[in-house]
């Protein structure tokens, strides 16, 4: 069994797909861990990221990298967003995401186009979401328990980018897919989010059994 969890930043997608994959005993991989690594290459090189090659000359790398913190940082994750727009590293890393997914036994993904591009195929998908409000205050709180000062309305205005350039870029935009649950996480506690999205992937799978 596929179960793709597509969102935007924040909206706790992270969250419901480790739970799901405990629920369901399924691996799980968080594909933007990937972005953000060619980030860190290329950050680490002092590449341009919006240069093309420069962010090609970024994606190789071993999967031990996935599990660096520093992958976590914000800046990470906003120089993750450029460069994921660039067609040749979406290229890159998708032949890695679609062997994950087609595991046997199956497995469970969560990112930007998992539904839409990765696994069109997946037998549930989610489309996690939550006001930019409640995901700037969601984020804000974990940058504080890291030291971070950055005021809430800044994290606002990152996360509002972010979406900006995720939803607007030409190849793989974030988008729910036709086929794919909603799931609006902003009045919802983990608890209540993580029930809610067990009884969405259960009422897929009963339906595609039946049918
Ligand atoms: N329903 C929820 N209510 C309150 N906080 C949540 C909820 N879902 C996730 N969070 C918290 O919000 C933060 C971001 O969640 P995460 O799952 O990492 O989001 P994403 O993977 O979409 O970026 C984490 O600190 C997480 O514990
Ligand atoms: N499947 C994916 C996953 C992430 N990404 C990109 O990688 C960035 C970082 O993703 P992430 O999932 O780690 O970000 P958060 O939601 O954790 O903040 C996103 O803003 C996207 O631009 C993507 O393009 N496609």
């Amino acid at each position: 069994m596929i179960i793709a969890v597509d969102g935007p930043a924040a909206s706790g997608k992270g969250t419901i797909a480790r739970a799901l994959a405990k629920h369901y005993r399924l691996p799980h991989l968080d594909t933007g861990l990937l972005y953000r690594a060619v980030a860190h290459n290329l950050m680490s090189a002092h590449g341009d990221p919006e240069n093309e090659q420069d962010a090609l000359a970024a994606c190789s790398f071993e999967d031990r990298l996935l599990d660096e913190p520093a992958l976590k940082g914000e800046e990470t994750g906003r120089i993750a967003s450029i460069v994921s727009a660039h067609p040749l590293v979406r290229a890159a890393l998708i032949q890695r995401q679609r062997n994950f997914a087609r595991q046997a036994g199956g497995a469970v993904l969560d990112g930007r186009d998992i539904g839409t591009v990765i696994a069109p195929e997946a037998d549930a998908k989610l489309f996690v979401t939550a006001t930019p409000q409640t995901r700037a205050r969601r984020r804000h709180a974990e940058m504080q328990k890291a030291g971070s000062l950055k005021s809430l309305d800044s994290v606002l205005a990152d996360i509002r980018a972010r979406d900006r350039r995720d939803a607007g870029r030409e190849i793989a935009p974030m988008q729910t897919a036709p086929d794919a649950d909603l799931l609006d996480t902003s009045y919802l506690s983990i608890d209540a989010a993580v029930q809610r999205a067990i009884a969405l992937v259960d009422a897929r799978i009963g339906r595609r059994l039946a049918s």
